[in-house]
């Protein structure tokens, strides 16, 4: 396994890029810890898939180096790079067999067949498939061929990375829950370094270790998901992670209270003072309906998602989210929010603000 480093790295798809928005990913610096399991999470077109490539050799960056282990591989082939890779869709060869594609990346390595023909069952269970590995892989469905293509890309235990880019995209529901599990058990035993693509925060917030979150082609905040919850650096995490997402609510900050159209909100901290655009970010887990305490607000919606009720109400003409418990009652009276003052962070031009503690 190899801690991998990100060194001054951009990438544009230009030839003579003029300014930041012509970089697809623009400049980072990061060291992602051996043998930790990372998610790469954003919307289609943040990046992705060019900072994958970019780890894999797939892609040659227009700026910056990377290293494995302190070795400097930005201009290495992706076979010299000694990493596993799963794609989107499989990559299998139709006229072996299960077990023969499974075993390939070991053979290939001059592994001795005692040890392949154990760890290619090892897999085999892993993913379920031990009952097909005398099956031609032609004529499997995609879902099949894509858990052999999982298969081979964790069968190598001496790998520096193994990256997944969007890999349980065919894969139906029920397998995909599965075998997002056994990743993550695999991972527990073997420690590889995982670099997982997925636009899917379940997918990302229930593989990972940290998750690295990209927006239009910039990492906004590498963390545990539960520092993302707690303390999203960039209001699009908070908007991004969570169901639903942030509340962000314009508002003026001055010391340790924030002003909505001139109404008061205590803070928990004292800010300094803000220019630019000032914000405030409230997840929907931290805001109490009520019907005596706290700001007008106008309930429009109740949805009952089973666990829970997602209020949808208007706050000073902005559209908001709260959450209350199922058995908590919603009745007419109740035309009041208010925000636990220790989870309302401040926002300036979209960055996390941290205050001095009150
Ligand atoms: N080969 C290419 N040539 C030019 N532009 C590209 C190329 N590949 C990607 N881009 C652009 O770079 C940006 C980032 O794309 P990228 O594929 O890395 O995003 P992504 O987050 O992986 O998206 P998706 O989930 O849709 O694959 C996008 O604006 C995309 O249009």
């Amino acid at each position: 396994m190899a801690r991998i480093t990100l060194d001054n790295l951009a990438h544009s798809y230009l030839r003579t890029p003029a300014s930041e928005d012509d970089y697809a990913l623009k400049e980072l610096n990061h060291d992602w810890e051996d043998g930790a399991a990372y998610a790469l999470l954003g919307a289609s077109g943040c990046g992705k898939s060019t900072l994958l490539n970019i780890i894999s050799g797939l892609l040659m960056p227009s700026q910056g180096r990377i290293l494995f282990d302190g070795q400097d591989v930005t201009h290495a082939a992706t076979a010299e790079r000694n990493i596993a890779q799963v794609f989107q869709f499989p990559v299998v060869y139709d006229t072996m067999t299960v077990r023969d594609n499974l075993a390939f990346p070991l053979r290939n390595r001059g592994r001795d067949e005692t040890y392949v023909a154990e760890r290619v069952q090892e897999i085999a269970r892993m993913i379920g498939m031990e009952d097909w590995l005398d099956r031609k892989a032609r004529g499997l469905t995609a879902d099949a061929k894509q858990k052999i293509s999982l298969g081979r890309g964790m069968v190598r235990k001496d790998v520096n990375a193994l990256l997944f880019d969007e890999p349980l995209t065919v894969i139906d529901p029920h397998m995909k829950w599965e075998l997002r599990t056994q990743l993550k058990k695999l991972h527990h035993d073997f420690g590889h370094t995982m670099i997982y693509v997925t636009h899917d925060q379940t997918e990302a917030l229930t593989f990972a270790d940290k998750v690295v979150v990209m927006y239009d082609g910039r990492v906004v905040q590498i963390g545990t998901p539960e520092e993302l919850f707690e303390r999203p650096e960039h209001t699009f995490v908070g908007y991004f992670i969570g169901s639903p997402g942030m509340n962000v609510i314009p508002a003026r900050v001055e010391g340790n209270r924030a002003y909505i159209d001139g109404t008061e909100l205590p803070l928990s901290a004292g800010y300094g003072p803000l220019s630019g655009k000032v914000e405030i970010g409230v997840r929907p887990e931290f805001a109490r309906l009520s019907s005596s305490e706290g700001l007008p607000v106008k309930v429009r919606r109740v949805e009952d998602v089973g666990r829970h009720k997602i209020i949808r109400a208007e706050f000073f003409g902005h559209d908001i989210n709260i959450i209350a418990g199922e058995d908590e009652p919603v009745g007419a009276d109740m035309t009041r929010v208010s925000f636990d003052p220790g989870h309302v962070n401040v926002y300036n031009d979209d960055w996390l603000v941290r205050g001095a503690a009150a």
